[in-house]
């Protein structure tokens, strides 16, 4: 029985604290191990330098689209196709990664700040009018992404932040019913969605968002030539030419690019800015220091200072200790737990021979928690108390990367080399793999890996970490967080800790019983989140005592 299920038992051990799971596996069977489901066998990965040969800047393989990442081309395109993020990395997604940077640079950015700020202050006027009742932040930080990515990357307000407002305030009509199916509703509905049927609540949501998206655009073109210096993410894809025909990309491939921002930037954004509320909120001592770094810089509020001044752009490169305690929430609990890659040809990972088309597993999150590689890998520490002088987790310089004893450096031990017919390493491959002490001195790899690295990894980071680092301080300067008696306090939310796809359906909120996102709620990242959200009490910070 045992060889038929393959290691189910491990599996079923992570319907609840998958994350914790996958942390453990990685302890009991090290950096590289071999999985079975049934007779499909997976290679799961944590050790950082394979992590790197697998994702880094060298790397040859591509995505394993069809296991993991088919609900992007389900969701972006009406006839399965592939794009930014599903493509294998080819001349096609060269063109859309290399002509879409531009949107994510520091320099566009900044002048999106002021959007990221008012869509927060939205929110926030809209919190302050919950008066008491449980809000569900994850709900709420989600609005202000669907806002943020709107507004900054299409010049679009969904007005999720408002209609949030609007719930609150009790002026929405109700959304059309729709019950939350149970975990066998959902499982049917999923296996009716992969086998293509549209007539599921899934399906009707997928429908829905593609129509959003081809809407969108139209709505876009219609504003004419995009100009040249517009480098909005709506601009830059618009202004895209095929280099083979000099024509402009259609339609379609436009509308899926569009789709695929959204999808790829929101639930992540989202809870990544409710994880980092929570953990500094569940954290006295760090939230003291977080509050004493806004008060130095006059963005508490407090009874005596109920109208700080707004946060300004300069403003958040000065915010060091709030920034690392993002960070730390991010080690310890990033959203997205890995990625995968396959090759076509047989490949020697760590030692081992692995046959082509096996799928590998990068474990991310478990390269954030591996003892061998962070002090304390469990606890959220931004501040390492037997340091003298108090150094923060994230001040110690190359914090980011993996500190190697000296001399390590630069083995073939850690490296992804192709394997020639006779199951031999290729010549070339292996001379490459003994590796040159000088190249590899420069090529740091790191343990740091929320985006994940190389070729592929977030094209999106920039404009996440504008949205996290000014809605993080934005919430914590208005409001005490508590959470609400449901939640089951700190250990109660971490045990139910899961990853899933969610359904791309309008969903009824936890706590404040009509509040939803009536205007624009995509997911399907198989995100970390609490199995019941993010319930909080926010009391405004004029009143707390
Ligand atoms: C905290 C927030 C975010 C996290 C943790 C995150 C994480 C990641 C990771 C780990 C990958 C690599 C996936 C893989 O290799 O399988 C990725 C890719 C990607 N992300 Fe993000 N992401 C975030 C925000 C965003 C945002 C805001 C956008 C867009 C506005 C975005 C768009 C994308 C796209 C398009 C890709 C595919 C890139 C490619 O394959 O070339 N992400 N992200």
């Amino acid at each position: 029985m045992g060889g038929i299920m393959g290691q189910l038992k491990y599996f079923n051990d992570s319907v609840v604290g998958q994350h914790n799971s996958v942390v453990r596996w990685a302890r009991e069977f090290g950096g590289i191990y071999c999985v079975r489901l049934a007779n499909v066998n997976m290679v799961i990965v944590s050790d950082a330098q394979l992590i790197d040969s697998i994702v880094g800047r060298s790397t040859e393989l591509e995505k394993s689209v069809d296991v993991f990442y088919n609900q992007f081309n389900v969701l972006a395109h009406d006839e399965e196709k592939s794009n930014l993020f599903t493509s294998r990395t080819n001349d096609w997604w060269r063109l859309i990664r290399k002509g879409l940077s531009p949107a994510f640079s520091a320099n566009n950015l900044k002048k999106g700040f002021p959007e990221v700020q008012q869509v927060t202050q939205r929110l926030i006027n809209a919190m302050k009018k919950a008066q008491g009742h449980p809000l569900a932040l994850d709900k709420a930080t989600l609005c202000v992404t669907l806002d943020v990515i709107g507004r900054v990357g299409f010049a679009k307000d969904f007005g999720a932040t408002s209609s949030f407002e609007a719930a609150i305030e009790g002026k929405l009509p109700a959304p059309p019913a729709m019950e939350k199916p149970g975990v066998l509703g959902a499982l049917w509905d999923w296996m009716l969605v992969t086998v293509g049927a549209k007539l599921t609540p899934s399906g009707v949501a997928h429908d829905d968002f593609r129509q959003r998206m081809r809407a969108l655009l139209q709505e876009v073109k219609a504003r004419g030539d995009p100009r040249v210096e517009d480098q909005s993410i709506a601009a830059l894809l618009l202004k895209l030419k095929d280099p083979k025909t000099g024509q402009r990309l259609p339609d379609d491939r436009l509308a899926a690019e569009f789709a695929v921002v959204y999808q790829g930037g929101t639930e992540t954004t989202s809870l990544t800015t409710a994880w980092a509320v929570f953990m500094i909120s569940q954290h006295p001592e760090v939230e003291a220091k977080v509050l004493a770094e806004l008060d130095g810089l006059g963005l508490l509020v407090t009874p005596e200072r109920p109208n700080p001044r707004p946060l300004e752009y300069d403003d958040l490169t000065k915010l060091t200790y709030t920034n690392n305690c993002i960070k730390e929430s991010m080690r310890c609990l990033p959203v997205l737990s890995g990625t995968n890659r396959m090759s076509d040809k047989d490949i020697m990972l760590g030692g081992y021979l692995i046959p082509r088309n096996t799928m590998i597993w990068c474990n991310l999150n478990a390269t954030m928690s591996n003892p061998d590689l962070w002090d304390r890998p469990e606890a959220f520490l931004p501040v390492r108390p037997s340091v003298l002088p108090l150094l923060e987790r994230w001040e110690v310089p190359g914090a980011e990367y993996v500190p190697l004893p000296a001399g390590k450096l630069g083995t073939g031990h850690g490296t992804a080399v192709q394997v020639d017919a006779s199951g031999e390493p290729a010549k070339e491959a292996a001379k490459e793999a003994a590796g040159d002490e000088e190249e590899a001195a420069k090529h740091r790899v790191k343990r740091f890996t929320p985006f994940s690295v190389g070729p592929r990894d977030c094209i999106g980071q920039n404009l996440a970490k504008i949205n996290y680092q000014t809605t993080v301080p934005m919430l914590l300067a208005n409001f005490k967080f508590k959470l609400s008696d449901e939640m089951g306090g700190y250990e109660g939310v971490r045990a139910s800790e899961s990853m899933g796809v969610l359904p791309f359906t309008f969903r009824p909120a936890h706590g404040l019983k009509r509040l939803w996102l009536p205007r624009l709620e995509c997911t399907g990242m198989l995100a970390l989140r609490p199995g019941k959200g993010f319930q909080m009490h926010c009391v405004p910070r004029s009143q707390a005592s």
